[in-house]
Parts: C-alpha cells; structure tokens; sequence
C-alpha cells in the first residue's frame, strides 16, 4: 500500500523511502503550522490540515534543532532559522559557547480519519550526557507513541524520534538543512550515507517506530 508523505522537503522524502517498506508519495503541499513549544502539538495539526487537503490517509514530519546553550532554540523555529540566519551563522553562534551540545527532534504524524487507542511502549533514554531536559524533552524521550485527540479533532497517532549531538563547524555534503554541522559519534550527518544516517536519526528512530506500526495494523486488519 502506498503513504502518502505531505511535505514541501524532498530530504525528508529521501529519508522516508529508505526506510518504509511500502511505496512513499510525495504530495508536495505547504501545511499551515502553528506556533508552539511542543513538536508534538505542531506535527498533529499539520497531519489534519494535510488528511484535510490530501482527503486520504497521510502522515507529516516536522523536526528541528535543539540548542542547549540556547534552551532549545531553534527547535521549533529550525526551517525559519535555516532559511533567514543560516547554518553557517548558527555554527558560529554556538561555536562560542563552552556548551555546543544539541539534539534533532522530530515527530511523524499520521492521520486517516480513524480513531486510535494510545498504546504506550518501553521508554527509549538514548541521552549520551545523561543530563536533565526540558519538560518537553521528557516527555517525548518517554512516550515512543501516542495519539493526539484535542477536543472534536480529528485524532493522530504520532511517533517520537530524538538523537543527542553536538554542533560542529560545517564537514560533509550529504543530507539536507542543518546536517553539516550536527555530529554524532565524531562524524556529522552531512558525512554519512543515507542510511546510515536513519539507523541513528529522530527521523529515522520516529520511521521506525511508525514502520512497525504500520506493519502490525497491516497484519492484523
Ligand atoms: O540537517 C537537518 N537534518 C535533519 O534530519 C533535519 N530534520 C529537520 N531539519 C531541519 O529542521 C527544520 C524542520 O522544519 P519543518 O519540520 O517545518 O520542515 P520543512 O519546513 O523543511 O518541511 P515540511 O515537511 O514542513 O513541509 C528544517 O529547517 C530542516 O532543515 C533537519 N536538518
């Protein structure tokens, strides 16, 4: 069966379709996004807003880099940032900090019009510094899975991705927005293949999970 992927970033859509075993569409469409903290929050309502415009099953990505020296920011702003600072500018603004750590955060967001049970599953703690995060940050590093139902809303399964890095000056020419400058294990995602970049991404820890899901609501339909 194929999914169809509403995005306006084919680097996501790269990413997506090393990963799923089904066929991925893109349906290149600009989804409206809200303002919040909570990645969480932003990725369900783009997945309405795009089932809404796509009138089939669809899911979302949204993403973006978690800046501990600047408590998070970018975050939810990263594409805003990306397209009007630069990666190059926010190399050198974290480059003068003592603390250069930071995190990819993503969510993938699924909706079909169909009601879902949230259905918890083990908590994935990756945090190489083992420090203390965000309420936001908990929350997602201990919910693998859950569905988002606001009042008379559509509801969404969404599931959580997070990698811990650090911010590097620009190595590599691989993968896409701010890959150049994120290392993880001594080499940035720009330097890594594709693939090897979704066995350790928010991206691909978030497709996993949804991988799977998909898998199991397909063997037991
Ligand atoms: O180097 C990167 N490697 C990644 O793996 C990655 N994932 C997200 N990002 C950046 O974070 C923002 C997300 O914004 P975002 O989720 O709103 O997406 P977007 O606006 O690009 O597309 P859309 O899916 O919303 O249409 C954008 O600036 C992306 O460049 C990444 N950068």
């Amino acid at each position: 069966m194929t999914v169809t992927f509403v995005t306006t970033n084919p680097g996501k859509v790269n990413e997506a379709r090393e990963y799923l075993a089904e066929p991925v569409e893109q349906l290149d469409f600009d989804t409206p996004e809200i303002q919040s903290a909570d990645l969480g929050a932003i990725a369900a309502h783009k997945a309405r807003a795009a089932y809404e415009h796509a009138g089939e099953p669809v899911f979302v990505d949204d993403a973006g880099l978690f800046v501990e020296a600047f408590d998070g920011f970018p975050g939810p702003f990263s594409s805003y940032v990306h397209d009007t600072v630069g990666v190059e500018r926010v190399w050198r603004l974290t480059g003068e900090e003592d603390d250069r750590a930071a995190s990819f955060r993503g969510v993938v967001a699924y909706c079909d019009g169909d009601d879902f049970e949230a259905t918890p599953e083990p908590v994935d703690r990756e945090d190489r510094r083992g420090q203390d995060r965000s309420a936001d940050e908990r929350a997602a590093a201990t919910t693998d899975e859950r569905v988002r139902t606001d009042d008379g809303d559509l509801s969404v399964k969404l599931f959580y991705g997070v990698v811990p890095g650090e911010i590097v000056a620009p190595r590599g020419d691989g993968g896409f927005g701010y890959d150049p400058i994120f290392e993880y294990d001594d080499r940035t995602f720009a330097e890594m293949d594709p693939d090897e970049k979704n066995a350790v991404s928010h991206r691909g820890r978030a497709l996993a999970k949804f991988a799977d899901w998909l898998a199991e609501r397909d063997t037991a339909e």
